[in-house]
């Protein structure tokens, strides 16, 4: 009989991740997945079931990492919600397996991981490419992503200057007051970006929010929301002009409107930059395009259980 899994909450996969053990274990992974050895990693394009009538997706992440021994799959579910809803727009639990036996050792929240692990991604992508002596950092969105980048985007880099712009006012000023630092609220998103060296964009728009004219030249643009093939939160001036890293290939070309829509050219993974084998371009305008992968989701799972089983 094998042991029952262990089950652990949102508050507890919070208390167990931090952002200084998740960031090496992230290059790490996604080094090793941009040299596509299916002996060592295998991540296939995530599932993504519509329910449509209530604007909504499931998406079905697994990942094996032969060699550290991980099996595991996220379930997501993320929505499209009305403005002023006060439901999540995204959902996720995390399965781990034992490889060997196949059973399930551990079903744990997958929201904290998916925001920290997203907003991990985003810290390495400004880590590589954004403009030297960056000061200003602006973030689009108010919710959880928005709220993650925050935390350590503030705590791995110094800016000067954090701006926040939320489609509604309000929930820009709640999203500051929950917060230690001073954050400028803005009215609008050009003057949120107005010469800012760092964006992330954080929203559930499907329509682009962010023009290319806005954006300083030599800014580093994170962006996280448009996951779906005909969702945008850039526009094509910003696409095309800009040198658009991923975190996969393959997830940009079947998930992201911004790239699909826009014909831009993928210029490298984050993964081959991390592996030496593409440049970071940190002197022009750069975009990473965050799709999210669940690979990314495993290792964060496996430290999440790591740090749980040294306690126990
Ligand atoms: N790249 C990745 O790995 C991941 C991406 N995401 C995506 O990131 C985005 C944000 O996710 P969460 O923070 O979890 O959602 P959330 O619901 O907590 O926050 C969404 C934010 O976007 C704003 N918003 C919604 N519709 C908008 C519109 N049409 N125009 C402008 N702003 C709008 C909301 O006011 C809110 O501030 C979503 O698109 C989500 O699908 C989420 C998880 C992982
Ligand atoms: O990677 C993830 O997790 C997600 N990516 C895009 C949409 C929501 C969740």
């Amino acid at each position: 009989m094998t042991d029952s899994p262990v089950l652990l909450n949102k508050h507890e996969v919070e208390r167990c991740l931090s952002y200084e053990d998740l960031i090496p274990r992230l290059e790490s992974v996604m080094g090793k997945f941009s040299k596509r050895d299916s002996s060592e990693i295998i991540q296939p394009v995530r599932s993504v079931v519509p329910i449509a009538q209530h604007n909504g997706f499931l998406g079905v992440m697994p990942a094996y990492l032969a060699a550290e021994g991980i099996l595991c799959t996220k379930m997501v579910t993320f929505y499209q919600r009305a403005e002023g809803s006060s439901l999540p727009s995204t959902q996720a639990t995390v399965l781990l397996f034992d490889p060997e036996h196949g059973h399930v050792t551990a079903i744990m929240d997958g929201e904290a991981i998916t925001a920290k692990r997203t907003a991990a991604v985003s810290a390495i992508s400004a880590k590589l490419f954004m403009p030297a002596l960056s000061k200003v950092l602006c973030i689009l969105g108010s919710g959880q992503q928005a709220r993650s980048h925050y935390d350590v985007f503030t705590n791995v880099f110094k800016f000067k200057e954090v701006r926040v712009w939320s489609r509604r006012r309000e929930m820009a000023h709640r999203f500051v007051n929950d917060l230690q630092g001073p954050v400028r609220v803005c009215s609008s998103v050009k003057e949120a970006v107005t010469g800012a060296d760092v964006i992330v964009t954080a929203t559930g728009a499907s329509e682009p929010i962010l023009f290319g004219e806005w954006v300083k030249s030599g800014a580093h643009v994170a962006a996280v929301g448009a996951c779906r093939p005909d969702w945008r939160e850039l526009d094509d001036v910003l696409m095309r002009e800009a040198v658009v890293y991923v975190d996969s290939r393959e997830g940009a070309t079947a998930e992201s409107g911004d790239i699909v829509l826009s014909g831009a050219q993928v210029f490298a993974e984050l993964g081959e930059v991390i592996n030496g084998s593409f440049p970071a371009q940190r002197e022009k305008t750069t975009v990473f395009k965050s799709l999210g992968m669940g690979i990314q989701d495993a290792v964060s799972a496996k430290l999440v259980l790591e740090k749980w089983n040294s306690e126990h």
